[in-house]
């Protein structure tokens, strides 16, 4: 089919969410010409919706289970190669089209499968999904280094990060996210900040840190993410034990979460695969629960993670279908 829009046509789109993570939903099919631009001017806050990217759907219901294609294009009209929440959300539109609830998702990460887990009548659907095997391999990742980055200090990637850019009273902002690598050197050095760089299909820096909510993520953010260290740039991701902000330890384990997206480049309300990477960090840094089983608090909700027998990550949590939209083409296919 033609992506060239005419004058009187529109384009179907649906607003999904999962844990406060959104994205605009739009059939392969529909004339949208230039992707890039139209995610760009949807994902804007003020002139179009202000979700977190923007997901292109190719579905084939012929297949059993059914499948589809998802390509994920985020604010900056970058390309992502795997969402978690994204995924959950495409299984969610496709089980809504085809009545199926088991579902294959084709990404540029791999095919991946997604079910539906029964709910009561009240409760929003709960969709899982697997994202393969989380690795710490340097090359994976990517991260410039010649073993896995566990727990290593953040100065080492980022030579001159600085204590400042911890401190939430301080008002002396963080450059743009078009910081350039060696602007980084204007801010000098800590050790206290320590990283571990997963690949769980889109690279994360996860950090553990005594409490995320005291942490300026505007302003470490973008350091971290465009640390040369990342030669593809990496997703920020902060955890704190649950018990630092409550009383009581808890096991399985509860980290409260916050992401700071790579290509929407600000603090998304959730990120799926964040989720994994902070199991799987744990993990590697034996802060895991002896039943393998991590409850993720990102702002937006609740997302569950875990481990298969071969370690691949579940990701579970529920997925909202908020609107169904006509958007006139001649103002948004982009021609
Ligand atoms: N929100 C997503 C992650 C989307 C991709 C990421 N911003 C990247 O560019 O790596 C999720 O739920 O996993």
């Amino acid at each position: 089919m033609s992506t060239m829009a005419t004058d009187h046509e529109s384009i179907e789109a649906s607003r999904y969410h999962g844990t406060g993570n959104d994205f605009l939903l739009v059939d392969a099919d529909e004339p949208v010409s230039k992707r890039r631009s139209f995610a760009r001017r949807v994902c804007d806050p003020d002139d179009g919706f202000g979700v977190d990217g923007v997901l292109f759907l190719a579905l084939e219901p012929d297949f059993a289970p059914p499948r589809v294609v998802m390509t994920l294009v985020q604010p900056d009209g970058s390309v992502a190669p795997m969402c978690g929440n994204g995924a959950r959300c495409a299984a969610a539109w496709t089980m809504e089209r085809t009545g199926a609830d088991a579902v294959m998702i084709d990404t540029q990460a791999g095919s991946r499968r997604a079910e539906r887990v029964p709910t009561g009548a009240e409760e929003p659907d709960r969709i899982a999904v697997e994202l393969d095997r989380p690795t710490a391999d340097p090359d994976s990742v990517p991260v410039r280094a010649d073993e896995a980055v566990v727990d290593r200090p953040a100065d080492e990637l980022v030579p001159s990060l600085d204590e400042r850019a911890l401190d939430p009273s301080n008002d002396e902002r963080a450059p743009d996210a078009s910081i350039e690598a060696d602007v980084l050197d204007v801010v000098v050095s800590t050790d206290s900040l320590r990283i571990t760089a997963v690949d769980t299909g889109v690279p994360h820096a996860v950090a553990f840190v005594e409490d995320v909510d005291a942490v300026d993520l505007d302003r470490l953010g973008p350091i971290i993410r465009h640390a040369g260290a990342f030669p593809r740039g990496a997703n920020v991701t902060l955890a704190s034990p649950a018990s630092a902000t409550e009383n009581g330890a808890s096991d399985p384990p509860v980290f409260d979460q916050r992401t700071y997206e790579r290509g929407v480049e600000d603090e998304t309300d959730a990120c799926g695969t964040g989720a994994v990477a902070i199991a799987a960090a744990a993990s590697l840094l034996d802060r895991g629960p002896s039943s393998d089983v991590w409850t993720l608090r990102p702002p937006g909700g609740t997302l569950l993670v875990r481990f298969d027998d071969q370690r691949r990550a579940v990701l579970e949590g529920p997925v909202v279908h908020e609107a169904d939209l006509d958007l006139p083409a001649s103002e948004y296919g982009c021609r």
